[in-house]
């Protein structure tokens, strides 16, 4: 074989295993994505120069009526798959993650997943389940920016200032139920939220008038249980399997009237990384 044919010969090999790849996007369900480093030919300075975040024709975006003011977006292939990785890996090795000690019903304990928080300057502090994250500048992570310009573009007249990221490092890292009701974010706060790495469900449910207004915030499940009605499924509760690049949005008065949670799942071995993107009032 002369050396053309050689090239040629692993040009198409690398051309086939890439578009298999993109094809078969399965093995990311449980988190066993280690063939995402086959096709990671984008580089880092990538993420940042070029303008092709904005997926090529506009993904299915679905609106999710939850009745009395209170709306979600859907929007499933929000970000490129391989672009999603490539995202993924830079925030997964650059965030400077902590898993910092909350309080929650009266006790102190260990934030169950890592976190980190970005915010414009001069806002007023976040501070949930006793703790305040301090804020990094949107200008340490510039894909942040880069991230958050594509949702805007996609969210015509929202506008975001602040960015809690979290890392769920396997099946039993999880948030508990809460509902992001802060008094900064005010009445009827938007939240975009984008998901990269291993899926995982995000699940709604209906608050009901029983439930004291007061409740911490990201607590485990058993107390929030006993203080809620019980609630059948159906109407009131949802639930979504967050994929990898999905981007879900919180409108209206889903924060006032819904609690969410990202339960523990014991076949969710991977690494999951969110994004919610709040506006501090
Ligand atoms: O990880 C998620 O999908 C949700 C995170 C969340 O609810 C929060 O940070 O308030
Ligand atoms: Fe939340």
């Amino acid at each position: 074989m002369d050396s053309a044919t050689r090239k040629m010969n692993r040009l198409t090999m690398f051309i086939y295993r890439n578009n298999k790849f993109c094809k078969d996007d399965s093995n990311y369900k449980t988190g066993h994505h280690q063939d995402h480093h086959e096709p990671r030919r984008l580089s880092l300075t990538s993420l940042v120069s070029s303008s092709s975040v904005k997926p090529p024709s506009s993904p299915t975006r679905r609106t999710i009526d939850l009745g009395h003011g209170s709306d979600l977006i859907y929007i499933q292939r929000f970000l490129p798959f391989q672009k999603s990785w490539t995202f993924f890996d830079y925030l997964d090795k650059h965030i400077p993650w902590t898993r910092p000690t909350i309080r929650v019903f009266g006790r102190s304990c260990l934030q169950p997943r890592d976190t980190c928080y970005v915010a414009s300057s001069a806002l007023t502090p976040l501070i949930y389940s006793g703790y305040r994250p301090d804020a990094y500048s949107w200008d340490d992570f510039p894909p942040l920016k880069e991230i958050l310009d594509a949702i805007c573009e996609a969210l015509p007249g929202s506008r975001f200032n602040s960015l809690l990221l979290n890392r769920y490092k396997g099946a039993n890292d999880y948030v508990g139920w809460h509902s992001d009701d802060e008094k900064l974010y005010g009445p009827t706060p938007e939240i975009a939220s984008l998901s990269f790495g291993c899926e995982r469900d995000f699940v709604l449910k209906k608050k009901k008038l029983q439930e004291d207004s007061s409740h911490e915030k990201r607590g485990d499940d058993g107390p929030a249980k006993k203080r809620l009605k019980k609630s059948s499924r159906g109407e009131d509760q949802q639930s979504f399997t967050l994929k990898h690049g999905s981007l879900l949005v919180m409108r209206g008065y889903t924060q006032r009237d819904w609690i969410h949670s990202v339960p523990k799942r014991a076949k969710a071995e991977g690494t999951r990384i969110n994004l919610t993107f709040r506006l501090v009032l």
